[in-house]
């Protein structure tokens, strides 16, 4: 009988379950949307017991649509979206308020107080991360304020809280593993990387009970089993990671300095930097890459909050569009947007700027600015934001990036790929499979019950769809540059209060 990874992948937009063969191909997808609410301006939310239906339902359709028995699977990996925030009653398991999304700013208040009590080099210095809504920490903390009674009853032991990879592996061994993989308790902004614990000091300033916390674990090892009346069989659950880190992972990226940037929702860069956690100055992150064989591997990380989400507000918001990839086709119609930049600041701007009040702004229209250089426009802003991610990346690494790995919905775009390579200077490189994020978490999982043996074979299987390479005179991608830059000074300018 042939056998198969299953990776279990939780993002923002999505739920989706694909199964892996030896050979590190994909042979099969089976997916839903995932709807999100907007309560407020600012505030995305998500309901976390939909996310645990829905993925009971991929797991059971990518089975049935590839004609696969539960005996076929080996183990079952995890990825999510990070920093996501659960919490629900131990007792019935029923989430005591909708999830918090990773976007949401809801806590921009909360943040602003522990910055003005002068807490942030001590949250940067332990952590790796800043002071912002985006991290669980003080998305908790709001939880527990805004349902009555929660923080004495989170204090009793009553309530538990989770991230999503944390929520789903509570549920699918019925309640009996309550854990976090390190990548992910590295974006709670309660987690000291360095001696890879939790921080008592940062969860009094937050006012986390501990107790409410869930245990961790390496990325790579069998935490548990799923239950066996949902699949029909009980079938290891042996690793999970953030789905970036797990991307990271997927894309092979081993080595210290390897370097991969994700288009998906948001835009992701993370690179590889060993066993060194190199603390930043100009705003990237310091996350724990993986634990993986008894060893903790760092990444220093860029965070862009919107990108794809940009076309999809194309989509639904201005209903410009009715589907993301029509962008390529409106897009090449016209030769450039003409001075015409689009910053989707929607929720803020993350690296290297984080500014929570800055909001989308668009400048350099004309009379003559047509809908495909608006759509062109949001497109290349993916790429200018991810230029000012590897502009700090490179000067705070010491390492010059040779070429960039991709992957993630939006590299679809072969005009998208084309613009950063010229943008970066640098080749782009799309590998073979662009599903390096669920790849991620089969290898990881995979690893732990001897699926495959150790990192050189999985190097050995990942292969390479297409490098686009960079054909811009230096002097024009600068001009375009500079502009890109005007652009985020002027609508952040907007968002002060004078
Ligand atoms: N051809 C395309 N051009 C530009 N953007 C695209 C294209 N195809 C998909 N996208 C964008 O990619 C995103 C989906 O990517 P995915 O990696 O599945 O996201 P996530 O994991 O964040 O849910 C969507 O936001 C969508 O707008
Ligand atoms: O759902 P994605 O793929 O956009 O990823 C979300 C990130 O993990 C948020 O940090």
């Amino acid at each position: 009988m042939k056998r198969y990874m299953m990776a279990l992948d939780q993002g923002t937009t999505s739920t989706r379950a694909l199964l892996v063969d030896e050979s590190g191909t994909i042979a099969a997808i089976w997916q839903e949307e995932l709807p999100l609410q907007y309560p407020e301006p600012g505030a995305v939310e998500a309901d976390a017991e939909f996310i645990w239906a829905s993925a009971q339902r991929v797991m059971r359709g990518v089975l049935e649509q590839a004609g696969v028995s539960a005996e076929a699977i080996a183990g079952i990996g995890i990825t999510n979206q990070r920093e996501t925030t659960v919490v629900w009653d131990k007792a019935t398991g029923r989430p005591i308020h909708q999830a918090i999304v990773w976007q949401s700013r809801q806590t921009a208040d909360i943040c602003e107080r522990l910055k003005a009590e002068g807490h942030a080099a001590e949250f940067h210095a332990r952590t790796g991360l800043l002071i912002d809504a985006y991290f669980s920490g003080t998305k908790v903390s709001w939880i527990l304020d805004h349902v009555e009674g929660a923080r004495e009853r989170a204090m009793a032991g009553e309530l538990l809280f989770g991230t999503i990879e944390t929520w789903l592996i509570w549920n699918m061994t019925g309640g009996k593993v309550h854990m976090s993989d390190v990548s992910n308790a590295s974006r709670t902004l309660m987690f000291n990387i360095h001696n890879r614990a939790w921080d008592d000091e940062l969860l009094r300033i937050l006012q986390v009970p501990r107790v409410m916390l869930p245990e961790v674990r390496a990325s790579s090892e069998i935490y548990g089993e799923l239950e066996s009346s949902l699949l029909g069989r009980a079938i290891p659950i042996a690793g999970a990671a953030g789905d970036q880190q797990a991307a990271l992972f997927g894309q092979t990226a081993f080595a210290e300095g390897a370097t991969k940037n994700t288009y998906g929702t948001g835009c992701f860069m993370l690179m590889n930097t060993g066993e060194k956690a190199i603390l930043s100055e100009r705003g990237l992150l310091t996350t724990i890459a993986w634990e993986v064989n008894g060893k903790l591997e760092y990444a220093l990380e860029g965070s862009i909050f919107v990108a794809g989400a940009a076309i999809q507000w194309l989509r639904d918001g201005l209903e410009m569009i009715q589907s993301a990839s029509e962008t390529e086709a409106l897009a090449k119609q016209v030769e450039s947007t003409e001075g015409v930049y689009v910053v989707p600041a929607f929720v803020g701007l993350g690296t290297p700027y984080w500014n929570s009040d800055v909001r989308g702004s668009v400048f350099g229209l004309t009379r003559g600015t047509s809908k495909s250089h608006f759509v062109r426009a949001v497109l290349e802003s993916l790429a200018y934001q991810s230029r000012d991610v590897l502009a700090v990346m490179e000067q705070e690494s010491g390492l010059k990036l040779s070429s960039l790995a991709v992957d993630g919905g939006a590299v679809a775009n072969n005009l998208l790929m084309q613009f950063q390579s010229d943008l970066l200077g640098v080749p782009v490189e799309r590998p073979g499979s662009n599903e390096s994020t669920a790849l991620g978490a089969a290898f990881l999982a995979g690893l732990a019950v001897g699926f495959w043996q150790d990192c050189e074979e999985l190097s050995k299987l990942r292969g390479i769809d297409r490098i686009f390479r960079p054909t811009m005179e230096e002097a024009h991608r600068e001009e375009l540059y500079r502009g890109w830059q005007r652009a985020v000074k002027a609508a952040m300018a907007f968002a002060e209060q004078v």
